[in-house]
């Protein structure tokens, strides 16, 4: 008898440990490799048939409203509001620039740097849309005590989660005047220069990492103040598919303060 009860006790504690083992897990964010980030990229556009400007429209939306809970206008040291937006060659460019543009309609002071455009005509739209929203586009980048002295921060948009190898220019340059400045730096989806999976120890230190659909693994080494998810697009059928575990989004808010 007592011998039966105990295998109910232990039956019932291992249905319970498995339950919790299992709530621990489907409360755990998942982390994402280069090549599953890229996979579910290719699956939104090619089985959910989204268009690229849809997603970017809302990636760049959710960052420009990260900025605004983390650096909120009326926090900002110098006026008028100032903020760098650094764009590179790919579609985490094309966030920067959707950026920009909220940024500007929220009230904030953007100017654009975007040394190297692609010949594709979305580009050439974002790009028209800040000019014609009265943003200005800088022609080269300025020194880092010139950044620290006329932006509250730096918005950067160079490279997401299909960077590899060392950093050709003109992006090294760049990324060395980034990591002399004091003024905070929010990164889209992967701080630029980083490993998307392995960081990078002496890269560029962002105090905002802002991971769109879900983090990648590079972000288990990001040690800013705050982790935003955003990107609030993943029909529930990818999610499972992917065991990707996202946090309820608080209402309807297209960002998730991770910590
Ligand atoms: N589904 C999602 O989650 C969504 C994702 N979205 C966003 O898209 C981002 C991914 O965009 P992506 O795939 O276009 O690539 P991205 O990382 O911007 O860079 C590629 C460019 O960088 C260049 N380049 C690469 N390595 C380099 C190096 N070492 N040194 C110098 N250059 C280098 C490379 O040049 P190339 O090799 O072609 O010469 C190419 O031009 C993602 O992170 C997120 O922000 C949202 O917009 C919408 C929904
Ligand atoms: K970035």
């Amino acid at each position: 008898h007592t011998g039966a009860c105990a295998r109910v006790a232990s039956n019932i504690y291992s249905k319970d440990l498995a339950h919790r083992q299992a709530c621990t897990m489907a409360n755990t964010i998942k982390y994402l490799g280069q090549e599953e980030a890229q996979h579910i990229d290719e699956e939104l556009f090619n089985e959910y048939s989204f268009s690229v400007d849809q997603l970017m429209e809302l990636a760049g939306l959710s960052c420009a409203t990260a900025v605004s809970k983390g650096y909120p206008l009326q926090s900002l040291l110098k006026s008028p509001p100032r903020v760098l937006v650094i764009c590179g060659p790919g579609n985490n460019g094309g966030d920067g620039l959707v950026c920009a543009r909220h940024l500007k309609l929220f009230g904030y002071e953007p100017s654009v740097l975007y040394p190297k455009r692609p010949n594709k005509q979305l580009f050439q739209n974002l790009t028209t849309q800040c000019e014609k929203m009265d943003i200005s586009f800088l022609t080269e980048m300025p020194e880092a005590d010139v950044v620290d002295e006329v932006y509250n921060l730096v918005v950067d948009a160079i490279f997401g989660f299909s960077f590899k190898g060392a950093v050709r220019e003109p992006f090294g340059d760049i990324l060395s005047q980034l990591k002399k400045i004091t003024v905070p730096i929010a990164s889209v989806d992967i701080p630029s220069g980083w490993d998307v999976e392995k960081g990078c120890p002496d890269g560029i230190q962002p105090d905002m990492l802002i991971s769109l659909t879900a983090p990648k693994k590079a972000a288990n080494h990001f040690k800013g103040r705050y982790h935003f998810l955003g990107g609030r697009f993943v029909p529930s059928a990818l999610e499972k598919k992917y065991q990707l575990n996202l946090p309820q989004y608080p209402g309807t808010d297209c960002v998730y303060q991770l910590n």
